[in-house]
């Protein structure tokens, strides 16, 4: 019988241990009792048990932070949380007015050691997982989109479940694909994507929520729509079109759009998003029923948006000049974001509709180029 024993034990530990073929560690984090990857011997169990009370500030990295979304979004967790309690990092060299705003470190994501590294040195409890190769660029290159969006995920994924952090990553309405109903698309229903980017955030959806339950992860992703901000520049999305219009409004008069004047996508602008994702992580956790949300603030073509944008530049100027990649792109994309579940569980609310975008984003650009013509 004791062998029977025996040899059921170590059945089980062979079902339980995870893919990398590690051995599973016990730490005193709630809900995680298995590590997902070896942590090296001599590592100091008790430091797991170190996690953050509800009443602390957390201490937040943010991944991929020099991008068109991570500058924005330290700004708004340092007002909340204070400015040395957030961390921004990337591969890139920080502008000074970045660099002199609060803490900034070297992080690449396929560096696992150097990512625990600072994960411990720095106390981390929450990650904000910007870091990814966009739809378009993705498609330039898919080798790289393949590592840092899958590889470097999956380093993410297990440093965050070693060490207890609570875990953000985004996903997008690039997660769905022709085949997923695209008017409006709900949270849950087919997801066949045909772009790397959209293949690698259903992996990414798919490997946090099962982190989740398999080692009580705290993963929270939210599906964004196309992202619009005045003061920072998209990184090569099929949506970021309806950035440059208004930059080409304001600078040139005219804008060459590369969409179909019909294409229909959904958008929010950029201080709805930073603040959906402030308000999902703080969201007590028993108000989650899923681990993924959609959210949506509005959808347009770029026909409707240039005449939005020609009720305050009437002499704006749109022509057409598609690119084939990015249509078909979004030809396979939603048209309408169903995002009911947010709104009922966390209270999710957008502020900004079409024509407050409009004025908004006209209003800071107009107010930058004014300044630097002065200058
Ligand atoms: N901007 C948008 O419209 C939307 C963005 N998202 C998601 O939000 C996140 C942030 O998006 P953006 O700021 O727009 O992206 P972005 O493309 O502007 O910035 C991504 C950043 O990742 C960094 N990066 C690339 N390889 C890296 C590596 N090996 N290690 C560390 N960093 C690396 C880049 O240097 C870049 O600064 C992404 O995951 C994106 O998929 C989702 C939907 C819409
Ligand atoms: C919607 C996105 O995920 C991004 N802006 C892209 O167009 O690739």
């Amino acid at each position: 019988m004791p062998v029977i024993r025996a040899l059921s034990s170590v059945a089980k530990q062979a079902l339980l241990a995870p893919a990398c073929g590690c051995q599973p560690l016990t730490v005193a984090i709630r809900n995680i009792s298995f590590s997902p990857r070896q942590v090296t011997s001599g590592s100091d169990a008790s430091f797991h048990s170190v996690s953050f009370s509800e009443t602390d500030h957390p201490k937040v990295l943010i991944t991929g932070g020099l991008g068109q979304l991570g500058v924005g979004l330290a700004k708004l967790l340092r007002k909340r949380f204070g400015k040395n309690n957030v961390i921004l990092s990337d591969i890139r060299k920080p502008p000074s007015n970045v660099f002199h705003s609060g803490p900034f470190i070297y992080s690449d994501i396929l560096d696992y050691k150097n990512l625990r590294e600072i994960v411990v040195n720095n106390r981390i409890t929450w990650l904000v997982h910007y870091s990814a190769l966009l739809s378009a660029v993705g498609e330039a290159n898919v080798a790289l989109a393949r590592a840092v969006n899958i590889t470097g995920l999956h380093n993410i994924l297990d440093i965050a479940a070693e060490h207890g952090l609570r875990l953000f990553v985004p996903s997008t309405i690039g997660a769905f694909g022709p085949t997923s109903p695209r008017n409006p698309t709900p949270d849950l229903c087919v997801q066949r994507p045909r772009t790397i980017y959209g293949v690698s955030k259903v992996h990414a959806e798919l490997m946090g929520e099962y982190y989740h339950h398999r080692y009580g992860l705290d993963f929270r992703c939210l599906r964004y729509p196309g992202i619009i901000s005045a003061d920072s520049q998209p990184g090569g999305g099929t949506t970021d079109y309806a950035v440059q219009i208004f930059h080409d409004a304001v600078k040139n008069g005219k804008f060459e759009c590369n969409l179909k004047p019909d294409t229909r996508l959904p958008m929010m602008y950029i201080d709805d998003c930073l603040r959906a994702t402030l308000e999902v992580m703080e969201a007590p956790a028993e108000s989650l029923s899923m681990r993924t949300y959609n959210i949506n603030a509005m959808s347009f073509t770029p026909e409707e948006l240039a005449n939005e944008v020609q009720k305050q530049l009437p002499d704006l100027q749109v022509t057409y000049e598609i690119d084939s990649v990015r249509q078909a792109i979004a030809d396979s994309w939603p048209m309408n974001f169903d995002d009911r579940n947010a709104r009922n569980d966390w209270g999710w609310k957008h502020d900004y509709d079409l024509p407050e975008l409009v004025q908004t984003m006209l209003n800071f650009i107009g107010s930058d180029s004014r300044i630097a013509q002065a200058n």
